[in-house]
């Protein structure tokens, strides 16, 4: 029977969850090779005023800072009160300008103390990640140029051609564990924001190291500029991207192939984590190299692994056993590389339900692009859309490049979900045709990023769609407070939830796992799915909160551990053998990756040469 049992501790209590969390390993001594400013300079080792008085005379800091030691609690009170007094005087100011305010100030200590940063970012991550990640980040790269102070991460463009495998040794670090790569031609729902796009790699390893305990010293945000189409941009002299159109083809791929091959050449065990990359290049990128490089492509399966999770959490706050999932009839709004790869897992995973009756399954998802319904009567379709393209005879009543409204009114789904990057394209007619859904409980998911482009926003859903449904959106909104002491609750279906631990268990833990199959992660979405209690989701719940994502990571990871050992591919990490992989408990492989997380404290910084 399919059933949802893999994680380990789901209803470990939330307290318990995070001093679980906050037992992990304490960094021991760390080797510099520096001495005097230059430690001052460098975010890595940088403790501000917090270096002890010791530490000072073996560094050659004294002298170099005020003569009184801060402790790391009171430079944290001191940051914490600074951000708040932020808010407090930004009170009425505009919602864009208050975000890039507090941006700003993030990013400081980003650039300036690294240890400090990252544990006023773990300790506050419900309140950051609106601002380190989407929404903000969105406008972020919007104005990246004119924001742009000091460089953060590495950037190759198309003049480095036959340079690369050189180059990739500036990179200060000797050892480089995870990689967020793009090529900004598809930046959340923005489009084609060229070498702007790098505060999505930023923003996504930041959300690894909070998340996951990835060590900030092993991550590499990249930025792979071959030029924009973005003739804004193009034409703005403050632009700081190649001045050009973008590389096609053949041309287009010597590149990303050049990169992959000198990011492999130094580091081979590095996991590459595409993002944002346009659905033509998304495809073809993630089948070219997955099976020679540790690679993934999140918006096609980070995403799917989220939205499958989602799709089986609403199915149980139905009341339904999961075998009711293939009953379900899913409409897909967005035939992009997130939105086919949805469809693609969901497929999958009801396919297996259903005793690998795909043709079944396939009968109960539609899939809508801008053109509307994709039938098989459709001109030029893509090629990626074509298995789900719909026989009109199937669909009676319906014609082909039939408008959302038009589908919700015929089909009645139980699941409408948005992936399209359109803001409001769920509109009032279109929510209020989800009253009527062949289910009592309808799913609404209205998962475009930034929150401008969300196709509906958590109010409108409520409002329209009725009190009963289950919301999710790719940015976080505020529950919906439905009177009577009712909440409309808002789950935040983003694959945030999921790739932090999908690689923390690979790359971390395994290390020795050269290729990321399909079977891991389906074991991280079906873990993600399994972590709610019933009582929770039958509140609609659909996603454990943000507070207590290290956690979920932990959960995540552990599952995808060992869906690495069913299928063989575990090698083991350090002294940790496959053979003690395998005799793990589910409880002991989950202790086991929270024990693998860096935590943010300040070690003691030794002097070498
Ligand atoms: N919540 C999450 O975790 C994630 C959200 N996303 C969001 O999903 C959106 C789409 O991403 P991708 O699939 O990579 O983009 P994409 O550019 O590959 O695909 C967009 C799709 O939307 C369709 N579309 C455009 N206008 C439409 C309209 N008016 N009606 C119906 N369909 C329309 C296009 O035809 C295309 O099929 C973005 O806003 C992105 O931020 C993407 C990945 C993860
Ligand atoms: C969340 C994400 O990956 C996106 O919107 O592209
Ligand atoms: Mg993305």
């Amino acid at each position: 029977m399919w059933r949802l049992a893999r994680c380990a501790s789901s209803n470990l209590s939330r307290s318990l969850r995070r001093s679980f969390i906050y037992t992990a390993a304490i960094p021991g001594p760390c080797i510099v090779h520096k001495r005097g400013t230059d430690i001052l300079h460098d975010p890595w080792f940088n403790k501000d005023t917090g270096f002890p008085l010791t530490e000072r005379d073996r560094l050659g800091l004294r002298g170099l800072l005020p003569p009184r030691v801060i402790s790391f609690e009171q430079q944290y009170d001191r940051f914490m009160e600074s951000y708040r007094s932020l808010e407090k005087n930004t009170q009425g100011q505009p919602h864009g300008s208050v975000s890039l305010a507090k941006w700003r100030i993030l990013n400081r200590l980003h650039d300036r103390n690294e240890t400090l940063y990252y544990r006023v970012l773990i300790d506050n991550i419900k309140d950051f990640a609106p601002i380190i990640y989407t929404p903000t980040v969105g406008l972020v790269c919007q104005n990246y140029s004119g924001l742009f102070r000091r460089p953060r991460g590495m950037y190759f463009s198309a003049r480095d051609k036959g340079e690369m495998m050189s180059m990739i040794y500036n990179w200060p670090a000797q050892q480089v564990d995870m990689i967020v790569l793009t090529d900004g031609s598809r930046i959340l729902g923005l489009g084609d924001l060229g070498v702007q796009g790098i505060g999505i790699p930023i923003g996504k390893l930041d959300i690894y190291v909070a998340a996951a305990g990835i060590n900030p010293q092993r991550i590499l945000p990249v930025m792979l500029d071959v030029g924009t189409n973005n003739q804004k941009l193009l034409e703005d002299p403050l632009y700081l991207g190649l001045r050009q159109p973008r590389l096609e083809g053949e041309e287009y791929l010597s590149i990303v192939d050049e990169f992959m091959e000198a990011v492999h050449t130094r580091w081979p065990k590095a996991i590459v984590q595409f993002e944002d990359f346009q659905m033509k290049w998304a495809f073809e990128t993630l089948q070219r190299y997955r099976k020679r490089f540790c690679m993934f492509n999140d918006d096609i399966q980070g995403t799917a692994g989220v939205a499958l999770a989602g799709l089986l959490g609403t199915v149980r706050a139905q009341g339904q056993p999961l075998s009711d999932f293939v009953n379900q009839k899913i409409v897909v709004v967005g035939a992009g590389s997130a939105g086919l790869g949805v469809l693609n897992m969901a497929i999958e995973a009801l396919s297996r339900m259903s005793g690998n009756n795909e043709m079944a399954v396939k009968n109960k998802c539609y899939l809508l692009d801008k053109d509307g319904l994709i039938t098989k009567e459709r001109k030029n379709i893509d090629p990626a859309a074509a298995p789900f393209a719909k026989d009109l005879k199937d669909v009676e009543g319906l014609r082909e490049g039939a408008s959302p409204i038009e589908v919700v009114k015929k089909l009645k789904p139980h699941v409408l979900l948005g992936l399209s990057g359109v803001g409001g394209i769920f509109n009032e007619e279109v929510l209020k045709a989800m009253r009527e859904s062949d289910s009592t409980k309808p799913a609404i998911f209205s998962m475009s990023n930034p929150t401008m482009n969300a196709e509906c926003t958590a109010a409108d859903a409520f409002k329209y769609a009725g009190p009963n449904i289950v919301f999710g959106s790719g940015s976080p909104f505020e529950d919906v407070d439905l009177g009577n002491g009712k909440v409309g609750h808002v789950n935040q279906a983003n694959n945030m939830y999921l790739f932090p631990g999908f690689v923390i268990g690979l790359g971390t833990l395994l290390s020795g796992a050269h290729i990321i199959t399909d079977g891991m992660l389906q074991a991280a979405a079906e873990c993600l799915a399994s972590y709610m209690t019933d009582e929770e989701i039958q509140k609609g719940i659909l996603y454990p909160s943000i507070d207590s994502i290290r956690h979920i990571t932990a959960e995540v990871g552990a599952a995808v551990l060992r869906a690495a050992i069913e299928e063989d591919l575990a090698e083991g990490h350090g002294d940790v053998g496959p053979r003690e992989l395998k005799h793990m408990s589910k409880p002991e492989t989950v202790a086991y990756v929270s024990r693998n997380m860096w935590f943010p404290v300040y070690s003691p910084l030794v002097h070498e040469k």
